[in-house]
Parts: structure tokens; C-alpha cells; sequence
């Protein structure tokens, strides 16, 4: 069942980071709190690397528990380990690398040069197999119940690596797929399917910037979850938009949050 998505506009993107990356901090720490660890699903791009920069950079980082801590990814770009433009070298360039996790709790997806070589399609149902060992039997299905899952939403209104019209959006079956021919480079990906990431207590999707304006409006007016993916995503208790005023600037006035900061 889908959650009618929350609304938070912030000022503007560094205000946007800061305040998601306190938002996670306080999940984290809960779920820490509550259950014993937590998981948390991560989205390349430039709002999840800004927020990962801001929680680096935030004193309250210290209040998570890194070792009890299972990081996951919504994308990844299949390019070889190491390659800068993929979401994981990112992400441990803006945070993973100064903070003391569990490598074991560390779940990259898999690089072009990794056990499967060029195989995307290997290289996704593995993933496939990893989170489907990691979920436990009252998740009621092949995925962990992520805490937070987040994702970045590109100006087509695509979510991790699922863009309009392409195979990948409509699967309903896998939980992990390849891409071929994405629109934005690099063309080969592997992406988490909509039913995957439906299976998040709760999805954050963040938006940030003019050049996001159009597609917050368009996922948030009804579309279509082929046409526009980020429609389709949303979290088992919760749907959150974190946006700063430029990426609100087009969402009709109904939809407008009251609050804002
Ligand atoms: O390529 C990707 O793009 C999206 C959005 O990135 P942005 O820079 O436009 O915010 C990102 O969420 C995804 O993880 C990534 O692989």
C-alpha cells in the first residue's frame, strides 16, 4: 500500500543537507536503539553525496553506532572498482571512509571487474542473492526492511537507475535488475526495482535545485510510475520529500508545505 508522500522544503541546498543528515542521524540512532542495528539504503548523485558530506561534517555523527550499521545502495554505475564516477567511490570519498564501519555491513553492489566481469545481468541477480540473505523471515520477502531508504531524483524524474519507459521501472518480480541503454551516462547500471525499494519502512526522496523542479512537480501530480519513477517510490510507513524552495519552485500551491525552513 503506498504512503502519501510528506513534504519538507528547506531554504536552500546546503540548509536541505544539513537537515536531512540530522534527520538520518536521529533514524539511525533509534533504529540503533529499538532493534539492535540498522540499515540504511544509499543514492549516488549530487543530494545523496551532499547529504553524506554534511553528516560527515556533523558532531552528532558520533551518536551512531557505525559497527551495528548495514549501508546498501539504491544504483550503482557498472564500472570498474574504483572508478570515480561510481556511487560507491563517492559516497566513501564524502563520508564512508572517516567513520568506523563494518566492512562485512558495507553491501557495494558489484563492479564491472568484479567475480561476474562484464555481466550486469550476473552481477545484479547477485546482489539479488546478498539481499535476500540478509532478509529475515518477518520482512515477508526477499529484501531486508530498510530503515531509510533514500534516493536522488533526477531531472527525467528517474530514481536510482530506473528511467522512464525502460525495462527496469516495470518489473515486478526482481528485486535487483541490470540496465542497458540508461539515457545518462554510464549506460550499463545496476539499480533496486520499485518493488525492492517498496519494501523500505521508509523512502527519502531528495531534490534539490532548479534543473529538479520540473520532475518534483510532475512525480508529485499524479504521473505515472512508468513515465515519471519517482512516482512509484515510496516507503511502507513513510514517504518523505526533502526539496529546497528552487526544486518546490514549480509544485502546485496545494501541495505546498506550510512549513518550511
Ligand atoms: O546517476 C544517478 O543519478 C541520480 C540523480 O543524480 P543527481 O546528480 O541528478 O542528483 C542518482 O540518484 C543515482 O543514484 C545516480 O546513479
Amino acid at each position: 500500500m503506498s504512503t502519501t508522500p510528506q513534504l519538507v522544503v528547506h531554504r536552500d541546498k546546503e540548509l536541505m543537507a544539513q537537515a536531512a543528515a540530522a534527520r538520518l542521524i536521529t533514524k539511525i540512532v533509534d533504529a540503533q536503539a529499538s532493534r539492535g542495528s540498522a540499515s540504511v539504503v544509499l543514492t549516488g548523485g549530487r543530494n545523496g553525496n551532499g547529504l553524506l558530506a554534511a553528516l560527515a561534517a556533523a558532531p552528532a555523527r558520533d551518536a551512531i553506532d557505525w559497527g551495528r550499521l548495514d549501508l546498501w545502495w539504491g544504483d550503482e554505475r557498472f564500472l570498474p572498482e574504483g572508478d570515480p564516477e561510481r556511487n560507491v567511490t563517492q559516497a566513501r570519498k564524502a563520508l564512508l571512509d572517516a567513520v568506523p564501519l563494518d566492512p562485512e555491513r558495507v553491501h557495494a553492489m558489484p563492479a564491472s571487474d568484479g567475480p561476474h566481469g562484464a555481466d550486469v545481468d550476473a552481477a545484479a541477480a547477485a546482489y539479488a542473492q546478498e539481499l535476500a540473505r540478509a532478509a529475515a523471515p518477518e520482512n515477508h520477502g526477499p529484501v531486508p526492511a530498510f530503515d531509510v531508504l533514500m534516493l536522488g531524483v533526477g531531472p527525467d524524474t528517474h530514481v536510482a537507475s530506473l528511467f522512464p519507459e525502460l525495462p527496469a521501472v516495470r518489473e515486478t518480480e526482481r528485486t535487483v535488475v541490470g540496465v542497458h541503454g540508461a539515457p545518462k551516462p554510464p549506460p550499463t547500471r545496476v539499480t533496486l526495482t520499485l518493488p525492492a525499494i517498496r519494501a523500505a519502512r521508509e523512502v527519502w526522496l531528495l531534490a534539490a535545485g532548479e534543473d529538479k523542479a520540473e520532475a518534483a512537480a510532475i512525480a508529485l501530480s499524479g504521473a505515472g510510475e512508468i513515465q515519471a519513477p519517482a512516482a512509484g517510490a515510496y516507503g511502507r510507513a513513510r514517504t518523505l520529500w526533502l526539496l529546497d524552495s528552487a526544486a518546490a519552485s514549480q509544485l502546485p500551491r496545494s501541495l505546498y508545505p506550510a512549513a518550511s525552513a
